[in-house]
């Protein structure tokens, strides 16, 4: 996150961290967020075959065994990338995944998770979203300890897909929010876009998926997410029969 600021520790309680396994250590590559005590949303650009996954749930500082970070390794075949993603081609949306993890994870006040927005809600512009993430600080920076957050406002489909901002690369089915100086950046990939509910409650809108290769708060380029309540049915179906 960029220009972002430490959260309060585990205010974002369905935050996790998405780490893959190299020469015996762990790394963090990805954000995700609980939305079930044995599921998590991520996204598909995260997901590589190759590589061997584990979810960290009630992290906050990454250089700290701070007591209540669940580790809940992942298998294989419990990770479900949609089958409409193409890495090939990110602009056609569709980066989303979700990873059943092998344990259900235990609730209490550093784990919970999120909601769900209504299928097919759109958020209107400059509706107040926060994204939060461990990733880079600044374009080409280093990754911080502490999870970040920022205030990111939604700019609707109409603006965002203006000639002069994101154009026809963005689709509706992804949300765009912030815009100026305040961006995610990579590592936040797959992480939620959290805004509040009328109900006092907090919805995943947003599962962050890309930036501008020109520089992770490039004004006019707000961060891409992928819009969850486009995907409702498949998440409930894919929940459903696993
Ligand atoms: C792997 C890509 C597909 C998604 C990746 N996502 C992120 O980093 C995220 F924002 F989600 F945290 C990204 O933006 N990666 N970049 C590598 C940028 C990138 O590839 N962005 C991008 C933007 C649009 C498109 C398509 C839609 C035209 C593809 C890639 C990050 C970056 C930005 C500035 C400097 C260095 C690194």
């Amino acid at each position: 996150v960029v220009n972002g600021e430490d959260a309060v520790p585990y205010s974002w309680p369905w935050q996790v961290s998405l780490q893959y396994e190299k020469n015996g250590a762990f790394h963090h590559t990805c954000g995700g967020s609980l939305i079930d005590p044995d599921w998590v949303i991520t996204a598909g650009h995260c997901i590589s075959r190759s590589l061997t996954y584990r979810v960290v749930l009630g992290e906050y500082d990454r250089a700290e065994e701070e007591g209540p970070e669940q580790v809940i390794p992942i298998i294989p075949e419990d990770i479900f990338v949609h089958p409409l993603w193409n890495s090939s081609c990110v602009a056609c949306g569709n980066d989303i995944a979700l990873i059943k993890l092998s344990r259900s994870a235990q609730l209490g006040d550093t784990v919970q998770p999120a909601c769900l927005p209504p299928a097919g809600y759109i958020l209107p512009n400059e509706a107040p979203c926060y994204i939060s993430g461990w990733g880079r600080l600044y374009t080409g920076g280093p990754l911080p300890d502490m999870l970040q957050q920022a205030l990111l406002p939604v700019v609707d489909y109409e603006h965002c897909s203006r000639r002069d901002w994101w154009g026809s690369v963005v689709k509706k089915t992804m949300v765009c929010a912030g815009g100026d100086i305040l961006s995610g950046c990579n590592g936040d990939s797959g992480g939620p876009l959290s805004c509040p509910a009328a109900d006092g409650s907090w919805q995943v809108h947003g599962v962050t998926s890309f930036v501008s290769s020109l520089g992770c708060n490039t004004v006019k380029k707000p961060t891409v997410f992928t819009r969850v309540s486009a995907f409702e049915d498949w998440i409930k179906e894919t929940i459903a029969s696993h």
